[in-house]
């Protein structure tokens, strides 16, 4: 199996943020059941989820901003009350974009942000540079892209020096050009301005190098909780496995014939192998013989679908030499097979 870094240990020193053991009930349903976990400071927490999990809820509680039915948020050693025990629902050390920001019409990008500028002389200006606004200060806000747009309202809730910034889905809606501008700005936030961030996206491409751990979770609870690797490459079942990328799932009287394979012991459990993790091998001998029936390109790959032991199999391969009908060899390294 890998070798994978096991989660860092996180000392009550350094504890920024606690969660421990919230569960919320809404119209006689758990949106959250028992979530407990704490973020260092400058520690990068990304969360993964399908649609409808309670990723944005949990953000939004930890926020201040919904009211659990039980359990506790400690931020700095300290309790984050809910919107029932507050005036003003929220912390002032945590700020939270969500996915429905606003920012005031017919007002120049320099006027908004003034008025929400609590930083000292020079800061304000710094933190323009880091979110890549500078340039747009004199315009109206409604002359803006989405993108544009989002950055600004990034800018004004860091305007408040928040401690903690919680992320909720910020790259939907981004072409590429403005999800690496803002993918650099969230970097610089950590970095230079030394502010901790979670984040929540959908998509395995903005966590995995981000993150220094990822918590999964599905139907309100946490179903794991580990480094980028443990997550992509030892999910604790198939819906860990699909949110993170395609993978290939071998039936244990299947994988038997692969684990003829010096290397790969025989189990009981089905047997999970990423598409990247198929070798393509020359020589008959070396490898199983699987038939092309569907290559796609995707840019910097091809995946290849091909018929092996009765099954569609899906191999990934930077090699252009494919075709439809062709037949290959092709083997497994018993590092990279998981069984799950
Ligand atoms: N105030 C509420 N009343 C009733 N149901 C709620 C309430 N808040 C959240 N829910 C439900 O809880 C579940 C989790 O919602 P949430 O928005 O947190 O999920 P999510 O993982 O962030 O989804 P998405 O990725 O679509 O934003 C959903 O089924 C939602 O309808």
């Amino acid at each position: 199996m890998h070798q994978v870094t096991p989660p860092k240990k996180v000392t009550a020193a350094k504890t920024l943020l606690q969660v421990s053991g919230i569960h919320l009930q809404e119209a006689g349903s758990w949106v959250l059941q028992d979530i407990s976990f704490s973020q260092e400071k400058r520690q990068k927490i990304a969360i993964a989820g399908e649609t409808g999990s309670g990723k944005s809820t949990l953000l939004q509680t930890i926020a201040g901003l919904v009211q659990p039915s039980s359990g506790e948020v400690r931020f700095a050693q300290k309790r984050v009350k809910g919107p029932q025990e507050h005036l003003i629902p929220g912390h002032p050390g945590i700020v939270y974009l969500s996915q429905q920001f606003e920012l005031p019409r017919f007002l120049r990008v320099e006027q908004v942000l003034q008025y929400a500028n609590k930083l000292g002389p020079g800061e304000a200006e710094n933190l323009y540079e880091v979110c890549r606004i500078t340039h747009l200060l004199p315009k109206r806000t409604e002359h803006l892209s989405g993108g544009e747009r989002q950055r600004i309202a990034l800018a004004r809730l860091l305007l408040s020096g928040p401690q903690l910034l919680l992320l909720d889905e910020p790259f939907s809606n981004l072409d590429m050009v403005h999800k690496n501008i803002l993918k650099a700005v969230i970097r610089d936030i950590s970095e230079s301005l030394q502010i901790t961030c979670i984040l929540i996206s959908h998509d395995p491409q903005d966590t995995l190098a981000w993150a220094d751990e990822i918590l999964v979770m599905q139907a309100g609870k946490v179903i794991q909780r580990g480094t980028p690797e443990q997550i992509y490459r030892q999910p604790v079942n198939v819906y860990t496995a699909g949110l993170f990328g395609d993978y290939n799932l071998l039936p244990s009287t299947k994988a038997k014939v692969l684990t003829e394979n010096p290397g790969i012991k025989e189990k009981e459990k089905n047997m999970l192998i990423r598409p990247e993790s198929f070798k393509i091998v020359s020589a008959v001998g070396r490898g199983l013989a699987a038939k092309v029936k569907k290559v796609s390109f995707f840019g910097s790959y091809y995946l290849l679908e091909v018929a092996l032991l009765g099954l569609t199999i899906k191999v990934k391969t930077e090699a252009r030499d494919f075709k439809k009908g062709n037949i290959i060899f092709i083997s497994v390294d018993p590092e990279a097979v998981w069984f799950i």
